[in-house]
This record gives C-alpha cells, sequence and structure tokens, in this order.
C-alpha cells in the first residue's frame, strides 16, 4: 500500500534546483536508508516529504493520516540551550495544526514509548542537561509519539553507544515488520546495508536500488561516492 508517491518532484530553495525530477514511492513496511555524500541532497530530499520545504515542481501524494510522520532531525541541528523538558519535547510530537491539547491517552501513549525507549528516568530534566546519545534517545521518543506510519530519521546513530544502537536497530526491526515504513539517512553504508531492504542515492539525482546490498560499480553507475566500510 502507497503511503507517499513523489511524481516528478523538483526539490530545492527559491530557484537553486538540488535535486530534479524525483519520482519514488514509500509503501507499508519499507525500510529505506538513504546515502549520498555531504551537500548531495538527502536533507533536502527528506525535508520536502516532510512538508518543511515546498517542492519547486511535480506533485506529492499523501495517503497517510494526519501526523502520519514521525521526524527525527539531526541532533546537531537542535538548540540544546532551548529550555524544555524531555517530557515537553516528546509530547510535542503529538501536536498539529488541528490538535493542540493533549488528552490522556495521547500522554499514555507517549510514557509508552518513553519506557521502550528507555528515557523515563530523565523524563523532568532540560534537554540541554543531556549528553548527545540521551538527546537522540529523546528526539526518537518525539518522533514515535505520534504512532506514526512512517518514521524518517537523519543521521540517527550519530552520538548513540554500542549498547543502545542495538536496542535502537532491534526496535526499527519490531516496529517496521509491524507494517511502519521507514526512511534512513545515514553516511555508514555498513550499518545501513544491514538493516534496510532498500538504498536510496541521492547526489544531486535520485536513483533507487531495490536491494540492500550495493557494490563500488553500482555506486560509481549512480554518481554517488559513498565509502564502502566492511563491518566485522
Ligand atoms: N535553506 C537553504 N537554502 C539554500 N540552499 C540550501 C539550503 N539548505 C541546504 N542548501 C544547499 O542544498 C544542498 C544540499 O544540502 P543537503 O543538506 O540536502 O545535503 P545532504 O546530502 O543532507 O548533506 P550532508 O550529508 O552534509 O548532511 C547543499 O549545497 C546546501 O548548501
Amino acid at each position: 500500500m502507497e503511503l507517499i508517491v513523489l511524481k516528478n518532484v523538483t526539490c530545492g530553495y527559491g530557484t537553486t534546483v538540488i535535486l530534479p525530477r524525483v519520482n519514488f514511492a514509500i509503501s507499508r513496511g519499507d525500510f529505506i536508508g538513504v546515502i549520498g555524500p555531504n551537500g548531495g541532497g538527502k536533507t533536502t530530499l527528506i525535508k520536502t516529504l516532510i512538508g518543511l520545504i515546498t517542492p519547486l515542481g511535480g506533485t506529492i501524494e499523501k495517503h497517510i493520516k494526519e501526523l502520519g510522520i514521525g521526524y527525527m532531525p539531526q541532533s546537531a541541528t537542535i538548540d540544546h540551550q532551548f529550555p524544555a523538558k524531555v517530557n515537553d519535547v516528546v509530547f510535542s510530537g503529538l501536536i498539529s495544526r488541528k490538535k493542540f491539547f493533549l488528552n490522556k491517552s495521547d500522554k499514555i501513549a507517549a510514557h509508552d514509548i518513553m519506557r521502550r525507549i528507555g528515557i523515563t528516568d530523565y523524563a523532568d530534566r532540560n534537554i540541554g542537561e543531556l549528553s548527545g546519545g540521551e538527546l537522540q534517545r529523546v528526539l526518537l521518543a518525539r518522533a514515535l509519539a505520534c504512532n506514526p506510519q512512517i518514521l524518517v530519521l537523519d543521521e540517527p546513530t550519530t552520538y548513540i553507544d554500542q549498547k543502545f544502537s542495538k536496542d535502537f536497530f532491534t526496535l526499527l526491526k519490531e516496529l517496521n515488520e509491524s507494517g511502519l515504513a521507514i526512511l534512513m539517512i545515514s553516511h555508514d553504508l555498513g550499518t545501513i546495508s544491514r538493516h534496510v531492504r532498500k538504498i536510496a542515492c541521492v547526489n544531486r539525482a535520485f536513483h533507487l536500488h531495490n536491494s540492500n546490498t550495493i557494490t563500488a560499480h553500482q555506486l560509481e553507475l549512480y554518481d554517488c561516492p559513498v565509502q564502502l566500510l566492511v563491518h566485522k
């Protein structure tokens, strides 16, 4: 079942085209890794998908509910000094243009996801006091709080340690197997290959590779220079 369909979508800013004519669909149960060099357009693509940037051309069809997309931004882009408590940041994932007040069941669902991610102990702390890894967990809980149909992750594992990384991918696998579509940007092709089903190569053009393994030759064909690292 297709959740989002991009038809000839051109992504960019003002008059600057970053990705021309992208054709691609995200379906229930997809797990897509997004790779590409710095400045290739990965974040631009994701921001276009979730509606933070208006496409310069083409159409995006969305067959999802209100708050159907959970977005975990790069933690480096977050203002750590913003005076907000962990609880409030997680609950903010449930706020939309149509819904400004949370009911009891929203809060129970948000607390449940906080428990699954292991952040209940610091629910009342200010986000400015958290380590990079702790903040990343909070951002993941925020993205999942709305029980989304699509989860979009921008470099989610930058600060997290090996132990949580394992729990993190186990949780993603469980959610994905129950139908959640996941789109994950990562510079680590080893991590991508181990967890995703398809790979999107983004370098000022968009190519969808329908497998989780990719060779150096294929990366060259897609004009997508990414280092191939062997993980042991
Ligand atoms: N708000 C903006 N206005 C104009 N150009 C922008 C804006 N944001 C990003 N860009 C440009 O768009 C291009 C693609 O950037 P983008 O952040 O999408 O790349 P990326 O593939 O996510 O890179 P990275 O791996 O470094 O995070 C870059 O050249 C960047 O300078």
